[in-house]
């Protein structure tokens, strides 16, 4: 059976990374036997421009009826003014709410050769392999009331709701659970039960989930400590679940544990395993159309998709042992550049990927 994929470039270094993304599904298909056909549609500030906007419908009929998708990244300063529904980010959170993508995977792993390229010493960081499982339609990013408006006392105020249902908790919590099950069996749930009602039912709510799995190791940390802790001793953490807007913070930063936030790729998966793949940085306006930017994380989603998506593992394998062989020739974008290093551009890294493919 033939894949369908639809890729989403989106805006500012989006394209570049998705070209080099496209160069290896290209050549897993003429060189590898993979069975892929995909075709490209606009989002964020490329689908507002195309159409007026940021979420196109006849981008989201594609997305529906493809098997999987990847994104970019979207949004960018030219694109800032526009009324809030117009957006680019909009387009993003429109098309994980409309295909119920949940569950967002965001592992960071310290690849060996990035070790000097990491925030932390190697003697602390050295081996990281973490998953942060991210809620990804819910809390404060789709809670409702949300605005700006002004108060009787001609104050303005905005506002923003961060809600959660005991369905939408248990069943990312069952992700994390199912989740840790493959991996060290430790789930750290993070929320801020100490402040937060929601956290409060959501710990609650983790707990319950917990009896399903006995044989996993269940902690609960408020997110403030978690951050701190990420950066001290990054490897007590096996599987982290947590909230959506904490997820997305702890992810960034999580990112420079393995050198940088061009290494993260990301799953978000809803029910079924259909998915959208995407890196977990943004569309980088400051070095946007430099052909500088680091496209593994792109190419990492790739596989990701491959993996969890499409039910090919040995081609997934297949790229991230050249991503592994990449880095062993010493190959490097300027983000994870350290010295010694060979600095190779966005479309270089992708040509030198496609070539490891082989070996
Ligand atoms: N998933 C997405 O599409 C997504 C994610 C985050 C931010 N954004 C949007 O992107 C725009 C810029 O946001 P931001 O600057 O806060 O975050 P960003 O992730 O775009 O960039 C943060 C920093 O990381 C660098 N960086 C990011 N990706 C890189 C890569 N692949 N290689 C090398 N360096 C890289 C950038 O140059 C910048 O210095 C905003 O419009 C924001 O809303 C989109
Ligand atoms: C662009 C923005 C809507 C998005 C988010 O906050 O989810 C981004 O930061 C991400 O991490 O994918
Ligand atoms: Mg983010």
């Amino acid at each position: 059976m033939t894949h369908k994929i639809l890729m989403l470039p989106g805006d500012g270094i989006g394209p570049e990374i998705m070209a080099a993304a496209t160069a290896v599904l290209e050549a897993l298909k003429s060189d590898f036997g993979l069975q892929v056909e995909w075709e490209e549609a606009p989002i964020g500030g490329a689908g507002y421009d195309a159409s007026g906007e940021p979420l196109p419908q006849a981008t989201l009929d594609l997305a529906r009826a493809a098997d999987a998708v990847m994104l970019g990244a979207v949004g960018g300063p030219q694109y800032d003014t526009l009324p809030w529904e117009k957006r680019p980010e909009r387009g993003l959170l429109a098309i994980r709410s409309e295909l119920s993508l949940f569950a967002n995977l965001r592992p960071a792993i310290l690849y060996p050769q990035l070790a000097s390229a990491s925030a932390l010493k190697p003697e602390i960081v050295g081996g990281l392999d973490i998953m942060i499982l991210r809620e990804l339609t819910g809390g404060a990013y789709f809670g409702q009331p949300r605005g700006i408006d002004t108060r009787a006392d001609g104050v303005r105020q905005g506002y923003n709701t961060i809600i959660y249902s005991e369905p939408e908790i248990e069943r990312i919590a069952r992700s994390g659970f199912e989740i840790a099950m493959k991996r060290d069996r430790r789930l750290c749930s993070v929320d801020k039960a100490n402040v937060l009602e929601v956290s409060q039912l959501w710990r609650d709510v983790v707990i319950e989930v917990a009896k399903e799995f006995p044989q996993v190791s269940l902690s609960h940390m408020y997110v403030d400590n978690a951050a701190m802790q990420l950066v001290r001793q990054p490897k007590q953490f096996d599987v982290i679940v947590t909230e959506n807007m904490f997820g997305d913070i702890l992810s960034d930063a999580a990112a420079m544990l393995t050198g940088s936030i061009g290494m993260l790729p990301s799953a978000s998966m809803d029910a079924s395993g259909k998915g959208l793949y995407e890196p977990i940085h943004g569309s980088a306006p400051d070095i946007a159309g430099k052909n500088i930017a680091n496209p593994l994380a792109t190419i990492l989603s790739v596989a990701m998709m491959l993996r969890y998506s499409l039910n090919e593992a040995a081609q997934a394998d297949r790229i991230e042992a050249a991503v592994g062989r990449v880095l062993d020739q010493g190959l490097r974008t300027a983000d994870i550049w350290t010295a010694g290093c060979d600095k190779v551009s966005t479309s270089g890294m992708g040509e030198a990927v496609v070539a490891a493919l082989a070996d």
